[in-house]
């Protein structure tokens, strides 16, 4: 009986079909499971057809119905696995399918796929354009080099053409991917030495011989993080059943590191920017963790309970729904886990404030006092140096750095404000409230003197983690080996915290990784929106030096994001209700599509708008659930961590973003003002880099100032 191989080009275009058509192809690829080699090729309704002109001879469609078919790769070497690489609509199917060619990388001996038509038209032009360039993006690397990270021939010849970064991203979908993955890492200023280890020995079999095996069979189960091989007809049908979830199989090279490493010494560090992977790297390390040892316990957390909803389903969706495991893992926000030690260890339910009122109650705190501070001012001491380092005296704060506070305060000044921290603890208590970064404190304070409550602790939006929060994260597990995962992306900090993560206990050297390739949106989104925090330097995680997005990179391609002003606000939401709807007559579904802005109120305005028109609308505030139609309105902050395949992110003014009432007055304290200024810029880049393939922005009246030129 043949067998049945994935490509992952084969999901991409699976996902996007109609159900009817998703069953034609179901149809088809049970004939794979029941019929033998000799039946398959005869068989009238599955009309395996091989392909004129060819590049490659293996190359077959097969008739999934009238309009659409699939492409395949048969074996024609005595192997028996056949690869299902693409479902096409007929009349593009035979051309698409003419141009590919499958070849064995000779490095990591996995099967790749190139556009040999598109390479062998493109190649000439390029070589007269680059006998006259000054320099040429791989001159350094021997052909020799190359060679040995797995370029071949026709792929060597192009490689000689190349100028610079953005001609090799345009030779990107044309070229195998192993060999364009060496060439990226190569331009990105890797040495050939950490290319060979990191892209090609990774997947190369340990015992690969001097040449290549080329059985077709032997390439597809050397190509795991590019093809899915099926069992048997269960397997087959739970994998067409399932919303496909790639993620879930085909893990990049860079996040199977981090997240399979058999154990790290210590705490571990994953950063990279928006779209890289870094909750499926945190997924995947809790899986590694659960299935190494059949007792252990795995605290994940991040930072809202939406998103804590979303890990809970993902992780259910990884393990197999499998409940020995699910039920050893406890999925919650770091607030929430906080609250519970309190509740379990000192017999009280804490019952925390909001944000308004612990503003009102620092209001009442300036009046009685008659400080010389706004409320926001010790609002913001309050949070960045008493909580921050935990003092509970005046003497303690007497001695207490002020890093990163913008104004000095002389220790007369620290004696006059310390009886307002008194004040407004007094005030929580008389009213038997807190805060949550008090039940934080408090929960690390139980932690520290009973007994961690879990063996690993996996924490996805590191970023924007309070001190006070890292103290109840660190007493949660024993110091030691892989009791911390951490990732985070330091570009989106959309919430005030500062820390040093070696101060806390938790020290990253030598286990920090970045992700650099993202796999949410296309190039042209994700180049505009890295345009948004251009000007500005990012502090990195663990606020020992800064980040950059270096080397981040999308291999998606698509439109260029649409940036418009409007006359108005209601011209403005006019017009995205247009959008919106022409996103839908595109066949988005309502739920694909976000609508974000900086205030509920105009997001108010775009709610009745949308209904008006017959659009469904859901807030993402209400967690409507996967199945809920609608159309997902929210605000910045709430699309931390979500994506959409269309995003209008609305009223990007100069007024709104940067929201002044929100930025500390440089008078006040320079360094917080220019903290606050970047964290408004990056709320901006959160609520785009959500989008998968088209992204619109727009305003009415002065734009922001953040926005950049689309080229
Ligand atoms: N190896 C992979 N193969 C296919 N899709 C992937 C892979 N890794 C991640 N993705 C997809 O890319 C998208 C972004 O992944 P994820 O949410 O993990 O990124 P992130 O780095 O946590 O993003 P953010 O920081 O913006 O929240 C998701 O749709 C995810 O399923």
């Amino acid at each position: 009986m043949p067998q049945l191989a994935f490509a992952n080009s084969f999901w991409e275009s699976y996902d996007a079909l109609e159900k009817p058509v998703r069953n034609g192809v179901r149809k088809a690829m049970q004939k794979f499971q029941q019929l033998t080699v000799p039946e398959l090729q005869q068989d009238k309704g599955l009309h395996l057809e091989s392909v004129e002109k060819a590049a490659d001879r293996r190359i077959r469609t097969i008739r999934i119905n009238d309009f659409w078919r699939g492409v395949v790769l048969a074996p024609d070497d005595g192997s028996d696995v056949f690869l299902l690489v693409n479902v096409v609509p007929h009349d593009d199917a035979y051309s698409w399918a003419a141009k590919r060619l499958y070849t064995t990388n000779s490095a990591t001996r996995a099967l790749e796929v190139r556009n040999v038509r598109g390479i062998e038209q493109l190649t000439p032009q390029l070589e007269k354009a680059a006998a006259a360039a000054e320099s040429l993006l791989f001159a350094k690397y021997s052909d020799r080099v190359l060679r040995e990270l797995g370029v071949d021939d026709q792929v060597l010849r192009a490689v000689r053409t190349i100028i610079d970064k953005a001609q090799l991203e345009a030779f990107g979908t044309l070229l195998p991917e192993d060999q364009f993955e060496v060439l990226q890492y190569l331009a990105e200023g890797f040495s050939p030495e950490e290319v060979y280890r990191d892209v090609v020995a990774v997947r190369r079999p340990v015992d690969a011989g001097p040449d290549p095996d080329e059985t077709l069979a032997a390439a597809i189960a050397n190509t795991t993080s590019r093809i899915t091989l099926v069992s048997g007809p269960d397997e087959l049908a739970d994998i067409l059943e399932k919303p496909f979830a790639a993620w879930r199989v085909f893990l990049h090279p860079s996040q199977r590191r981090v997240a399979y490493r058999v154990s790290y010494a210590g705490p571990v560090q994953v950063t990279g920017g928006p779209g890289t992977g870094k909750t499926v790297a945190a997924l995947h390390r809790v899986k590694h963790l659960l299935t190494r040892s059949p007792d252990t316990r795995v605290l994940l957390t991040t930072y809202t309970n939406a998103l804590a909803a979303s890990l809970r389903e993902n992780l259910g969706l990884l393990l197999d729904g499998d409940a020995s495991l699910l039920g050893r893992v406890e999925v919650t926000t770091v607030n929430a886990y906080a609250h519970g030690v309190v509740a379990r260890l000192d017999g009280k339910v804490p019952s925390p404030i909001g944000d308004r009122e612990e503003r009102q109650v620092w209001q009442q705190v300036v009046k009685k006092l008659g400080l010389p501070w706004t409320e926001q001012f010790l609002a913001q001491e309050y949070r960045h140096v008493v909580l921050a380092q935990d003092l509970r005296t005046l003497d303690a704060y007497r001695a207490a750095s002020r890093r990163g506070r913008g104004s000095a305060l002389s220790p007369a000044r620290r004696e006059q404000l310390w009886p307002a921290v008194e004040l407004f603890e007094s005030i929580l208590r008389d009213r038997k409230a807190t805060t949550h970064l008090k039940v934080c404190a408090r929960a690390a304070e139980l932690l520290a003197a009973s007994a961690p409550t879990h063996d690993h602790v996996v924490v996805d939006e590191a970023q924007d983690l309070h001190p006070a929060q890292w103290r109840v994260l660190r007493g949660a597990v024993a110091p030691g080996s892989d009791d911390l995962f951490l990732t985070g992306d330091p570009h989106q900090r959309i919430y005030d915290s500062k820390v040093s993560l070696g101060s806390l206990g938790i020290a990253v050297a030598g286990r920090s990784h970045r992700l650099r390739i993202n796999y949410r949106s296309t190039e042209e989104i994700l180049s505009w929106s890295t345009g948004i925090l251009t000007p500005v330097s990012i502090d990195d995680l663990g606020g020992e030096g800064s980040d950059t997005l270096a080397g981040y990179r999308s291999l998606l391609h698509g439109r260029k994001p649409q940036v418009e002003g409007h006359g108005s606000e209601h011209g403005e939401v006019a017009a995205l209700v247009e959008r919106v709807q022409g996103w839908m007559a595109q066949g988005i579904s309502p739920s694909e599509i976000g609508v974000c802005a900086r205030f509920n109120v105009l997001l108010d305005k775009a709610y009745d708008k949308l209904t008006a028109a017959g659009v469904p609308v859901a807030r993402v505030r209400d967690s409507p659930g996967a199945d809920v139609e609608g159309v997902r309105i929210a605000t910045m902050h709430a699309m931390k961590g979500l994506e959409f395949r269309c995003v209008a992110v609305l009223g990007v003014t100069a007024g709104a973003v940067p929201f002044a009432r929100e930025v500390t007055p440089a008078f006040v304290d320079a360094l917080q003002h220019d903290s606050d200024m970047l964290r408004e810029r990056c709320l901006l880049f959160v609520a785009c880099t959500r989008a998968r393939e088209a992204l619109a922005v727009s305003w009415s009246g002065a734009v922001s100032p953040f926005l950049p030129a689309v080229s």
